[in-house]
């Protein structure tokens, strides 16, 4: 769905060159929800826009259903980009405008007929859920509210894809976890295909199938969610999974002597006494230092972090058990 081949992107600054994206290579399969993460700066903007076609690769090309946008001439570019919706971090609402006439804007543009607007409105409205707010304004409404007249609109014209820049960062974890929630059911109700860029692994470990980490204007690691969630390779995506987990502070909490481990469960595991059974065979006791039930987007997780007290062999035994038992255990380093 989106081929994006050997991308670099080069600003002037002053008069120096500045590479904001250095050969980027990745496909975004149709109906899936791709996630780029990366921290500020790393490149995730200047990406989105070079898949949008509002931002041009100074080398490499993008493709949007087999569309080099960058080869298109401006009116067929217009065109194009149709096919592609976008919602931001600020929404990027018209004020003086209604929810209705907000969402119906894209529609007026593309010349659509009235009677054609008048029902689509309706129906984004409803599938956003804001059916009774269409005579609202946006200083009327919340943060959420907001962000669900953005992706009305940005769906107006049925786009193939939808990007969302950070689409959820201005809004409190409550409703971010409703955006969300409405991303994935729009993703699924509509085989809409989503590219997210965000600075939150939350975000990609609730709706994402497969993520990308941008650091430095490279990809540096790429794969399934699972995969990359629980056994992160570059230490930039490191970062992010701790950060993820909460583990800034678990250092603190832990004696000298004991073996500290993450477990993480997943599907039906998450449900079993694997760890109590383990130990009772091993004759290892534990302590129990963070524990989490959670869903890697429908997939059931659990992570427990345990300090494991007995002799280093026992230990060593407890680790093999665990992982025989098809659970991912790290032993975390001192
Ligand atoms: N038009 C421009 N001219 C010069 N430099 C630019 C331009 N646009 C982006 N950059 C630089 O390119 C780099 C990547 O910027 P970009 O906005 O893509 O990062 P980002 O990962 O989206 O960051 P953030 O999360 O803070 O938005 C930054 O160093 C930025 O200063």
């Amino acid at each position: 769905m989106i081929e994006i081949r050997h991308v670099h992107k080069t600003f002037l600054v002053g008069a120096a060159p500045f590479e904001a994206l250095r050969d980027i290579d990745l496909s975004v399969k149709r109906g899936e929800i791709f996630g780029i993460i990366g921290h500020s700066g790393a490149g995730k903007s200047t990406l989105l826009r070079c898949i949008n076609g509002l931002e041009k690769p100074s080398a490499g090309t993008v493709a949007v259903q087999g569309i080099v946008l960058s080869d298109c001439a401006p009116k067929r570019l217009q065109v194009e980009r149709r096919k592609i919706g976008m919602i931001f971090q600020h929404f990027h609402l018209l004020s003086s405008a209604t929810v209705f006439e907000n969402i119906a804007f894209p529609m007026r543009l593309a010349k659509a007929p009235k009677a054609a607007v008048e029902a689509r409105v309706r129906d984004l409205a409803s599938l956003v859920g804001l059916e009774s707010h269409l005579a609202y304004y946006p200083a009327q409404l919340s943060g959420g509210q907001k962000q669900r007249v953005g992706i009305a609109r940005a769906l107006a014209n049925d786009p193939l894809v939808l990007l969302c820049d950070e689409a959820t960062s201005a809004l409190d974890p409550q409703t971010t976890d409703s955006i969300l929630q409405l991303l994935l059911e729009i993703n699924e109700k509509l085989g809409l295909t989503i590219v997210l860029i965000t600075h939150e692994m939350h975000v990609i470990r609730a709706i994402c199938d497969r993520v990308a980490v941008i650091d430095g204007g490279r990809i540096v690691e790429c794969g399934d969610v699972v995969d990359v969630f629980l056994r992160p390779q570059h230490p930039t995506t490191r970062q992010f999974v701790r950060q993820g987990n909460g583990d800034g502070e678990l250092a603190s909490f832990r004696s000298a002597a004991g073996t500290m481990l993450r477990i993480t469960f997943q599907g039906e595991q998450t449900y079993e006494p694997l760890l109590f059974d383990t130990v009772r065979a091993t004759g290892m006791s534990f302590s129990i230092l963070q524990g989490s039930i959670s869903r890697m987007k429908r997939i059931p997780y659990g992570q427990l972090i345990v300090e494991l007290h007995g002799a280093e062999e026992a230990a060593r035994r407890t680790v093999d058990s665990l992982r025989g038992r098809g659970l991912d255990v790290e032993v975390m380093p001192c």
